[in-house]
């Protein structure tokens, strides 16, 4: 059994101990680190795992460490931690978005297997997307027990170059709420028409769901679907020839392409 030690219990964190548990992982083998008081109550009553104020404690018994704490906080659980580094070894996963392997070679250890990831908080529902990236010292064991971690809450893909995690962040990282705004601007739209906010956002929230398994189940192009929807002349031929006029495909380009920078931002602040 991989003992799996959370450090930082906050959002991330509980979208993949709740995925971890609900494909069969025991309780018993997950602890997690998070020093605010509340915080660790919820993680209890919610989950029934072990909770520590301290790194140290929660870390104790863990084969892989996942550090799920913010870009800033990384080098302070170093120093909480760096004991228990010698002592047991552990894999190390960083779900930190921007944060290199460098950087956490530099201050835990060049000696540890250290795998990059980025997960997305559909994990918490068993629909996440993470993408991966190993340092050298990782072995195909360790890779495939970092694999198995997160594709017990969703897909996998593993990149071949390490910048393209800061990609996956702006893609699948952050991605999620980017279709949360989608759904609150229709919401508003049809709001501004008339229709009654409750009604909005389930036709709004169905539409989002629908299209997702559509295009997930169907294997099909997303262009080949939409397409299908969209009858010459007609109602969504307007709607998408508005989005075009508005330039749709470079303001999601921009975004995408502001989260990935913003990513090394977080990064390079580290390095000062
Ligand atoms: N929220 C998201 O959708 C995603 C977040 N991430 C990454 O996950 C990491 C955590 O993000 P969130 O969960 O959103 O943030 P969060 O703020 O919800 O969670 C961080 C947790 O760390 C705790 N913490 C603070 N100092 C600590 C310390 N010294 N030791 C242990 N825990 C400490 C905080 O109390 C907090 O509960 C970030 O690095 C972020 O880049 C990655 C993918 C997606
Ligand atoms: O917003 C953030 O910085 C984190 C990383 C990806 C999703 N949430």
């Amino acid at each position: 059994m991989t003992r799996i030690a959370f450090i930082g219990g906050g959002n991330m964190a509980r979208s993949l101990i709740g995925g971890l548990l609900k494909t069969g992982v025991a309780a018993s083998s997950i602890t997690v680190a998070e020093p605010r008081a509340e915080a660790r109550h919820e993680l209890g009553r919610d989950f029934g795992i072990a909770s520590y104020a301290e790194n140290r404690l929660a870390a104790a018994e863990a084969d892989v460490l996942v550090l799920a704490v913010k870009p800033q906080i990384m080098p302070a659980v170093h120093a909480e931690l760096q004991d228990t580094l010698v002592r047991q070894r552990p894999m190390l996963i960083s779900i930190a978005a921007g944060v290199r392997i460098d950087q956490l070679e530099r201050w835990f250890g060049h000696t540890l297997a250290i795998v990059r990831c980025m997960p997305n908080t559909p994990a918490l529902i068993g629909a996440g997307a993470t993408g991966l990236f190993a340092n050298r010292r990782t072995s195909p064991e360790q890779r495939a027990k970092a694999q198995h971690i997160m594709d017990a809450v969703g897909i996998t893909r593993w990149v071949e170059d390490e910048a393209l995690i800061d990609t996956v962040t702006g893609l699948s990282g952050s991605g999620p709420a980017y279709f949360f705004a989608m759904v609150e601007a229709l919401e508003d739209a049809a709001f501004a028409q008339g229709m009654s906010r409750e009604t909005a956002r389930a036709l709004a929230a169905q539409t989002c769901l629908g299209a997702g398994r559509m295009l997930v189940e169907s294997g099909e192009d997303p262009g080949v679907l939409r397409q299908r929807v969209t009858s010459p002349n007609g109602t969504t031929q307007a709607a998408l020839e508005s989005f075009a006029s508005e330039h749709f495909a470079q303001i999601v380009a921009r975004a995408v392409a502001a989260a990935t920078r913003r990513a090394g931002e977080l990064a390079a602040a580290l390095d000062n």
